[in-house]
């Protein structure tokens, strides 16, 4: 079975010199509930995935971005997830606005990677902040473009 694409956001505090990654807490479906995560979501038929990246990161935290580079993942470029979904991950600033839980998350925080293990990420997210840690030096290497 062909897994469903999800996009989402390592948003952070400044493209060229990161410091602190966006985290987000799942409000639904239940199952996921409590759970910390990458803001995004589906692609929609018709849309890019950078596209819907941005139409999700409206949606869910109310701001614009500029997104980065993409931290690309060993399927096919993307991650694994689950066993129905691959993501794909970009690099991500905030250019309007600033995120607030809107619809799908109850919490969202600034977190610097020493707190990175103090979240309960979903199964899928764990791997993907191990090799996002491999990233920090003095900020996260190879956010921006
Ligand atoms: N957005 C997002 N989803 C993730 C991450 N890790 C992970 O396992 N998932 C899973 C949770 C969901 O099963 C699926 C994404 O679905 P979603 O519920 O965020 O997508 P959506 O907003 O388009 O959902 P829908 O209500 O329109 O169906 O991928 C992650 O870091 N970010």
């Amino acid at each position: 079975m062909e897994r469903k694409l999800v996009v989402a956001a390592a948003i952070v505090d400044d493209l060229s010199a990161p410091s602190v990654l966006l985290g987000a807490r799942r409000s639904r479906p239940e199952h996921l509930v409590g759970m910390w995560e990458f803001p995004g979501g589906k692609v929609d038929p018709g849309e890019t995935p950078e596209q819907a990246l941005h139409r999700e990161l409206c949606e869910e935290l109310g701001v614009k971005v500029e997104l980065g580079s993409e931290f690309v993942g060993p399927d096919d470029g993307g991650w694994i997830i689950t066993d129905r979904h691959v993501m794909r991950l970009w690099f991500a600033q905030v250019r309007e606005g600033a995120p607030e839980p809107l619809i799908e998350h109850d919490l969202v925080r600034w977190l610097a990677p020493e707190d990175w293990d103090s979240v309960p990420w979903l199964p899928g997210d764990v791997r993907i902040v191990e090799e996002l840690r491999l990233h920090v030096g003095a900020g996260f290497r190879g956010a921006g473009t």
